[in-house]
């Protein structure tokens, strides 16, 4: 059976507060450093190769990145652009953390958040940010440990291990933890799984 999840295309792409889709709906945001494998990850879930663009330089992904699942009317993927790329402009910068800042403390249709991070270099301070705010806002968080197809199966499985180990400690079981590679699709149906219940689809 395919997933719902494939039928997955653009809607919009949002610079301000005023151009996002309307807060009624359910949606599942995809947040992370820029590169960590953000946008691929998105587009293995859906199983197309260009829904989301992926690309070799950081800070790709310049606005919240809104993607429907029709006929699912109101439920949405939301790719995010990626954080710690020094690269852009302060002014910009300024700009996106306070956009970011109130969509993460306000939106009320966020109804999970994977964060995307590295296999080979996970945890880093602003993905911690990121876990602790979803679940300080008591919305779950799913850790998707990517580009595992870096590693062997047997220091992925490790890896995954010490991530769920130094979790459990600060936010209990309150956040799951996969290996994932956009580039084998090792982990799809499992994280697909995860976004699925959050939308009730
Ligand atoms: N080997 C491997 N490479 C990957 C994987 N996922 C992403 N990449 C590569 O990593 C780079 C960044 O991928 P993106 O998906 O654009 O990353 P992003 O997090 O969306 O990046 P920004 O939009 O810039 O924040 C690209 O060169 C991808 O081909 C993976 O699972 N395995
Ligand atoms: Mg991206």
């Amino acid at each position: 059976m395919s997933s719902p999840l494939e039928r997955a295309r653009y809607l919009l792409a949002a610079h301000t507060r005023k151009q996002l889709p309307e807060d009624g709906g359910a949606e599942v945001a995809f947040a992370g450093r820029s590169n960590a494998g953000k946008s691929s990850a998105l587009n293995a879930l859906c199983r197309q190769n260009a829904l989301a663009r992926v690309s070799k330089t950081p800070g790709r992904t310049q606005q919240l990145v809104y993607f429907e699942l029709p006929p699912h009317e109101g439920k949405y993927l939301v790719d995010l652009p990626g954080y710690g790329y020094a690269k852009v402009p302060q002014d910009l910068q300024a700009h996106w953390q306070a956009f970011l800042d109130q969509y993460f403390h306000t939106r009320a249709a966020l109804k999970g958040l994977v964060v995307v991070m590295d296999i080979r270099h996970p945890l880093k301070d602003y993905d911690r940010e990121m876990l602790g705010f979803a679940v300080r806002r008591g919305i779950p968080a799913h850790a998707l440990l990517t580009k595992a197809d870096k590693l062997s199966r047997g220091a992925a499985s490790s890896a995954v291990l010490a991530v769920r180990r130094e979790l459990a400690g600060p936010y209990g079981d309150t956040v799951s933890v996969q290996a994932f590679s956009g580039e084998s699709k090792q982990g799809v149906e499992e994280a697909r799984a995860v976004v699925e219940g959050w939308l009730g689809l």
